[in-house]
Formats: structure tokens, C-alpha cells, sequence
């Protein structure tokens, strides 16, 4: 049998899964932080550096999205903080608990909902999230049990055998599973990969009403627009290494180009010499000017565009202005950083 990644007993192995230094005894922990990942790095038994020193605090409450591409490392950061895959350096303090010295309050506050389905089992949908709350030593509270299934959608199926469910309803099951012992910080590594819109906006009212209550989320997600509509922070991975971690909102202000469409009154055949040192198209048949800039760009003068297009003798009827998506910003760096 498959040991479950979404259990502590599935680390029973050993709590171990850190690698220690002499640096962290005694190394002081902020209060404020969820989790505190330092200098973890992993090269798996085939020598492949899956992650190169990684470090990142992720604060009390924030719902932090962690994005890159195929094979970047999330789901290998992700197992090493829960403790199924072990680091080769490196160290985690979960609320202040160190990963290893104190592995079970560590754990305890951890829930992790894997990408991987891995609930094939013969028990009903009650027993298996009823005993994994049971597993990290909490006392039965079938109220919980019955309030979290219902914001699932799965309290009509709670006496189903889970391997009679579709991979919909099971995936929901890992849900509910990963938040039967009540966890601070919540891992949702790629949760809504494959699932139909009515579980996506069952999981993120879920996710909203948890961030609510103070629960720390990390996500990865390759929806991201998931991410720009979620997110506190963002964390951008590649090959191994954090590239970037930022202020949603700042991230898209800094590294967002902008658009100003500029719907005109008269066509242009073509755009005016006078206006040459903007970065300006014509389209719609010269009907529709766009002017392209970033916000920290020299040119981000939209006043003297406009003086100048007057002075041209150009007149517009409408304007719009466009951002860039979080999408297209993390394309951009990702291949910055090739
Ligand atoms: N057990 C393993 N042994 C060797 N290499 C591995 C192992 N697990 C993962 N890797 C490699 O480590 C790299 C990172 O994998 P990981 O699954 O962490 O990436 P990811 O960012 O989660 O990717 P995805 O978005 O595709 O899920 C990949 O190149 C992968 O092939």
C-alpha cells in the first residue's frame, strides 16, 4: 500500500526530515511568521538538485501563492516542510517550532492537500477524515467533522465507500482530510488541477472562510489567475531557486506594463512623426491608438502624450487602459531568468 502523504504517520520514518546545522541552535524566530524555510536545499538520490538554498518566510495569515513552472521545485519544497521528503540542508520552523526537535507540534499545525489522489481506500468518507483528525491526537468533535464535509459538498456521501467516488469527490475528500485536525498552515499544492468549476468555487469559498478564521495559506497553481485573484504575496520558483517574492498588488504595479487604448475620432494612416519617441500602434484600421508603457519607465508621462497628441491634431472619443496579467508578468520572468 501507498504510504498517505496527507498523514503524519506517513513520516513516521522518522522525524528527521531536516538536516541540521550548527547555525540554527538558538536561532531566533519571529513571532509573526507561519513558517520560516532556511536555506533548504534537496539532490535527490540520482543527483538532481531539485532546490538550491531556498529561503522564505511566509507570515501569519497571508495566503502566500507559490508559482513556476513544470519541475521548478514546489512540490518538493512542499514535501520537505511536511516532512515526507528530506532535506539535504536546510531548516523550518513552523509558528516558531523547529521542524525536527519539535516534529509533532510542528506537524500538527500542518495540513497538506497533495496533488497526487491517493485515497483508494474501503472506508466510508466518515471514517477516514473522522480518523485523521484522530491521528494527531485530537479528541472527536463530530460537529467539526460534519461542518467541514457539508462546506465540501460531501456530507450526502459521508457513508460512501471512497473508492466508489468520482476523482472529484475523492479530491474533496483530501480536503476535508487535510482540515479534520483543524491545521494553521494549509498547503494546497495544485487543488484544483483537473476538477470542474463547481469544486473550484466549493474549494475557494472554503479557502476564503479559512483565510478568514487566520489560517496561513500556501498554494501552487498553474490556474493563475487563481493566484491574481487570491493571492496576498507571490513567490515565483524556478529551477530550484526563489526568484522573486513581492507584494501581489506591487508586483503588478511594478512589473505590469500598461496599455492606454486610445479610440480616435478621424483614422490615422499612420502615426505622426511628432509622436514618434512613444511607443505607440495603430489598429481597427488606424482607428484605435494603443500606447504602451510601464509605470516606472521614463516615458510614463500620459500628460504629455495628451498635449502632444493635441498638438498633432489628433482627437480621441474614448480611452481605456489595460494591465497585464499576473499571468503574463510571471511568463516574463521565468523567461528573464532562462
Ligand atoms: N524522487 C525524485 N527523484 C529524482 N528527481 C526528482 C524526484 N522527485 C522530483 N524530482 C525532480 O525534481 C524536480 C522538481 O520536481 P517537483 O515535483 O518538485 O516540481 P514542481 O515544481 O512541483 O513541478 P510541477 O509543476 O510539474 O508539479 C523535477 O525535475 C523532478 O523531475
Amino acid at each position: 500500500m501507498q504510504p498517505d502523504p496527507t498523514l503524519p504517520s506517513a513520516a513516521k520514518a522518522g522525524p528527521r526530515a531536516g538536516f541540521e546545522t550548527l547555525a540554527e541552535a538558538g536561532a531566533g524566530t519571529a513571532p509573526e511568521a507561519a513558517l520560516e524555510i532556511d536555506g533548504i536545499s534537496k539532490t535527490y538520490d540520482t543527483g538532481f538538485t531539485a532546490l538550491r538554498s531556498v529561503s522564505l518566510t511566509i507570515r501569519r495569515g497571508e495566503l502566500f501563492a507559490l508559482l513556476g513552472p513544470n519541475g521548478a521545485g514546489k512540490t518538493t519544497l512542499i514535501s520537505i516542510i511536511c516532512g515526507l521528503v528530506r532535506a539535504s540542508s536546510g531548516t523550518v520552523r513552523v509558528h516558531g517550532h523547529h521542524w525536527t526537535q519539535d516534529y509533532r507540534a510542528a506537524r500538527r499545525l500542518i495540513g497538506l492537500v497533495p496533488q497526487e489522489l491517493t485515497t483508494e481506500s474501503f472506508e466510508t468518507v466518515w471514517a477516514t477524515v473522522t480518523f485523521s483528525r484522530g491521528l494527531f491526537g485530537l479528541p472527536k468533535d463530530p460537529a467539526r467533522i460534519e461542518q467541514i464535509l457539508k462546506d465540501l459538498s460531501l456530507w450526502e456521501k459521508r457513508n460512501a465507500r471512497i473508492m466508489t467516488l468520482s476523482g472529484g469527490m475523492k479530491r474533496r475528500v483530501l480536503i476535508a482530510k487535510a482540515l479534520a485536525h483543524e491545521p494553521k498552515v494549509l498547503f494546497l499544492d495544485e487543488p484544483t488541477a483537473g476538477v470542474d468549476v463547481e469544486l473550484r468555487r466549493d474549494m475557494w469559498d472554503v479557502v476564503r472562510r479559512l483565510k478568514a478564521s487566520g489560517v496561513t495559506i500556501i498554494l501552487t497553481t498553474h490556474y493563475i489567475e487563481e493566484a491574481e485573484e487570491m493571492a496576498d504575496r507571490v513567490g515565483v520558483i524556478t529551477r530550484g531557486e526563489i526568484i522573486l517574492v513581492e507584494e501581489k498588488q506591487a508586483l503588478m504595479r511594478k512589473l505590469g506594463r500598461k496599455q492606454l487604448v486610445l479610440h480616435l475620432v478621424e483614422p490615422l494612416a499612420r502615426v505622426p512623426e511628432s509622436l514618434a519617441g512613444y511607443d505607440l500602434s495603430l489598429g481597427e484600421g488606424g482607428g484605435e491608438l494603443t500606447y504602451t508603457y510601464d509605470s516606472q519607465g521614463e516615458r510614463g508621462g500620459i500628460t504629455a502624450l495628451m498635449s502632444d497628441l493635441r498638438a498633432a491634431g489628433v482627437q480621441f472619443r474614448d480611452l481605456q487602459t489595460r494591465q497585464d496579467s499576473l499571468e503574463k508578468i510571471f511568463v516574463n520572468l521565468v523567461r528573464q531568468s532562462q
